[in-house]
């Protein structure tokens, strides 16, 4: 009974897959490496993708010696075997006995997966289809008006249906059957040929070609998710001009275009690799990677990503990753490999479908076998109430429902600029109660400017070279503000020598001048020097409440100048926040800066919450607490001196992750651009999926309802449950492909 269970129509159970539910989503092994003392296979089967085809390779490859794991990406239509197989050829030729067309796949960072994945459905199928779409309806008109479904045209044609329409079905039903297998295609055969037996041949032929549509449709839809994000690859141009070493251009296919080459490109023109603009200036739209389409005005030393769109300039680019490492093709990647981790609802419906099919399949072989034995009632009715069951059995619907949704939504958010990790993330965005914002370079451009300088001690203007000096050395945000203001009131003068630099965490900088200690801090760090004194903090404070950042310049002995800087907010932080409020978010901000400057910054976005004077770990206990009493708490930030809480947090949120490659690499959710209000835009998503899932699983599960009293009361036929069942895949799939439709309408 229990082998039995194994070779149930698609049971899509994965033993070795349903682990407890964790935080993190778990990726699917994607590199071919050796696993302790075994290895993977990783192979594209572009027949795989319904679960009745991994029930069957699941039948076929376990009881292999030395296959030990498979991982099924339907959607990718990949399988990952791990085994201690010597020549792992002998996967291939079993799967190829099944006639599944497997192909080893060796992924290395350039290659992707699926790139070269083949069509599906090719015309030749769709022309066969129509004519036995044609045959049949032929066949079912003459057969009404002579009256009779035997005269020999409509045999000749309704075999002309069945044989055009469903040679495929008929196979893939034998090779099922050969190995013990129930599956849909199996079922369908079995039923049509009993319809021929007892001389249905009109509707023998008709449920064949309607069942073959329905089959094709539905990999049309499947192919449309599984492409939807791919599609954004196609738009990058393959062919660049670069500057060749006789100072001439030369146009070049892109994959060959090595990193540090300089590239040209013109007005209107796609840009077709990553790099670093070195002539010229521009706008360009960057819609392709931020889904934002306002084009964004390049100068030199600005990034430039491949696929977006140059609108006005030419200017020339020094390239900075080679093709198939750019920033969209490691977006797709990105999303491709979240597509493979299983997220909440999926492990459910697995583990439901797991119980679920047994259960009606045990049901199904006590109807066919109990009142026949038991009250010696005719075998006939009570098998076919047993082939019904069997439909009803398969959890097809309910299985592809959950992954068609979470990869629309996946592709959907990637299309607008937003990229999420996993499909963990999409399920558990629309349960945030809390969301921590990090102040610089978050809510705030993270590009201040020197708004005052005031001498304490000594001339103002050695103070501020001494500022300056230490301020060259480091790259946060107030020292580059102290830099680029002595810059414009000093010129070129030199500075002087620092020796021993070093930043201190949370506080600022320290270096030696001249044999002298010199720092650059902030009030902590004054303090902690044992030098703060009144007119310091008075200066200090009315700085503070002003909403800007003061930093105080000090020798050993006394504090030297204060300076203080100012940030300004991005428009669409105030924006953003609105809409969390109105989504019933709770924000808080976190920040390095001191508390007075915090919260006049968060008063003025309109956060409801702000800590100041935090270090990086004061940071993770906030967020500890934070999820402590509000259970899903987000954290957006830069990454540098938020990565704990970042991490610790349910999602994690990097903003402007176009430019940084850490922040695409090790955020849940990476925003393309630095515009808040794509927080609330994922939020939204996440709650149209989560609804559409809902519905995809009732859908799915009252029809099987509907169909088992039906079949119970025996007023159901087995053509009414096969298409019940076709019915119900492609409105679930349709259903989660709305989605995709989705995205468009979303953009801010
Ligand atoms: N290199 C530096 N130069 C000047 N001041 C610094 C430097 N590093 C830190 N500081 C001072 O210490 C404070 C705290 O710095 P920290 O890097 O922890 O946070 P932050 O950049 O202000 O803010 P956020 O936490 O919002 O990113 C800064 O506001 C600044 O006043
Ligand atoms: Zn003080």
């Amino acid at each position: 009974m229990t082998s039995d269970q194994e070779h149930q129509c698609c049971n899509h159970a994965n033993p070795s897959n349903s682990q407890p539910t964790v935080a993190k989503p778990d990726m699917g092994p994607a590199i071919e490496t050796p696993h302790g003392s075994s290895s993977q296979s990783i192979f594209t089967i572009d027949n795989m993708d319904c679960p009745t085809e991994e029930a069957l390779i699941r039948s076929k490859l376990l009881p292999m010696d030395g296959i030990e794991k498979l991982d099924f990406n339907l959607m990718q239509r990949k399988l990952t075997v791990t085994h201690t197989l010597d020549q792992p050829e002998l996967i291939q030729q079993a799967l190829i006995a099944i006639s599944m067309h497997a192909v080893p796949i060796a992924r290395t960072l350039g290659s992707s997966a699926s790139a070269e994945m083949p069509a599906p459905n090719s015309h030749k199928r769709w022309w066969l289809l129509g004519l036995g779409g044609v045959a049949a309806i032929l066949a079912e008109v003459i057969a009404w008006s002579t009256g009779t479904d035997k005269s020999w045209p409509v045999i000749a044609l309704s075999l002309c249906a069945i044989a055009s329409s469903g040679t495929g079905t008929y196979i893939k039903g034998w090779i099922a059957l050969k190995n013990r297998n129930l599956n849909i295609n199996a079922l369908m055969a079995i039923a049509v040929t009993g319809a021929v037996i007892i001389g249905q041949w009109p509707e023998a032929a008709m449920v064949m070609v309607l069942f073959t549509l329905a089959e094709m449709i539905e990999a049309l839809s499947l192919d449309r998710a599984r492409n939807a994000i791919r599609g954004l690859l196609e738009m990058t141009p393959d062919k660049a001009h670069v500057l060749q070493e006789d100072g001439t251009w030369k146009e070049m296919e892109a994959a060959t275009i090595m990193v540090g080459s300089i590239a040209r490109v013109g007005p209107g023109e796609r840009i077709a690799l990553d790099g670093e603009l070195t002539k010229g200036q521009s706008a360009v739209n960057q819609a392709p990677i931020t889904g934002e389409s306002m084009p964004v005005s390049k100068a030199i030393g600005d990034k430039v990503f491949a696929g977006t769109i140059n609108e006005t300039g030419s200017f020339e680019y020094r390239i900075t990753a080679a093709q198939t490492d750019s920033t969209l093709s490691r977006i797709i990647r990105a999303v491709e490999d979240a597509q493979g981790g299983r997220a909440p609802t999926q492990r459910f419906v697995d583990d439901f479908s797991k119980i679920y099919t047994p259960i009606v399949f045990i049901l199904a072989l006590s109807i066919a076998i109990v009142p026949p034995l038991a009250f010696s009632l005719p075998w006939l009715p009570w098998v076919y109430k047993a082939l019904i069951l069997l439909v009803i059995a398969c959890p097809c619907a309910l299985v592809i429902s959950t992954p068609v949704t979470i990869v629309s939504g996946l592709a959907a958010a990637a299309k607008v600029g937003i990229l999420i990790k996993g499909g963990v993330y999409l399920e558990e965005g629309r349960k945030l109660k809390s969301l921590a914002l990090d102040k610089t370079g978050t809510i705030t451009q993270g590009k201040p400017v020197v708004t005052d300088l005031v001498a304490l001690s000594g001339e103002q203007k050695d103070s501020l070279k001494l500022a300056a000096a230490l301020a060259e050395r480091s790259d946060h945000p107030v020292s580059t503000a102290v830099s680029v203001y002595w810059k414009a009131q000093a010129g070129a003068v030199v500075l002087d020598e620092v020796s021993d630099f070093e930043a201190i965490t949370g506080r600022g900088v320290k270096g030696r001048i001249a044999d002298q200690w010199f720092y650059l801090g902030n009030h902590r760090l004054v303090e902690e020097l044992g030098i703060c004194n009144a007119t310091t903090e008075s200066i200090l404070s009315r700085l503070e409440s002003e909403g800007k950042t003061a930093v105080v310049i000090c020798s050993e002995a006394t504090p030297l100048a204060v300076i203080g800087v100012a940030d300004t907010i991005r428009e669409t932080s105030r924006q953003a926040i609105i809409e969390l409020h109105a989504l019933g978010i709770r924000t808080l901000m976190l920040t390095g800066d001191n508390d007075l400057t915090a919260n006049v910054i968060a008063k003025s976005v309109g956060i409801d919450d702000a800590r100041g004077n935090l270090l990086p770990e004061d940071k993770l206990a906030v967020i500890n607490a934070e999820l402590a009493s509000y259970e899903t708490v987000g954290m957006v930030g830069d990454g540098i001196n938020d990565a704990p809480a970042l991490a610790k947090s349910s999602i994690g949120f990097a903003m402007g992750a176009a430019g940084t490659d850490t922040a695409l690499e090790t955020a849940d959710v990476a925003l393309m651009d630095d515009d808040l209000r794509k927080i609330p835009q994922f939020i939204r998503l996440s709650m149209k999926t989560a609804a559409i899932l809902k519905q995809n699983i009732f859908i799915a599960l009252s029809i099987k309802v509907v169909f088992l009293v039906l079949a119970v009361i025996g007023a159901a036929t087995l053509w009414m449950a096969v298409f019940a069942d076709m019915g119900a895949s492609l409105i679930v799939v349709f259903n989660g492909l709305r989605l995709l439709r989705s995205s468009s309408q979303n953009c801010p």
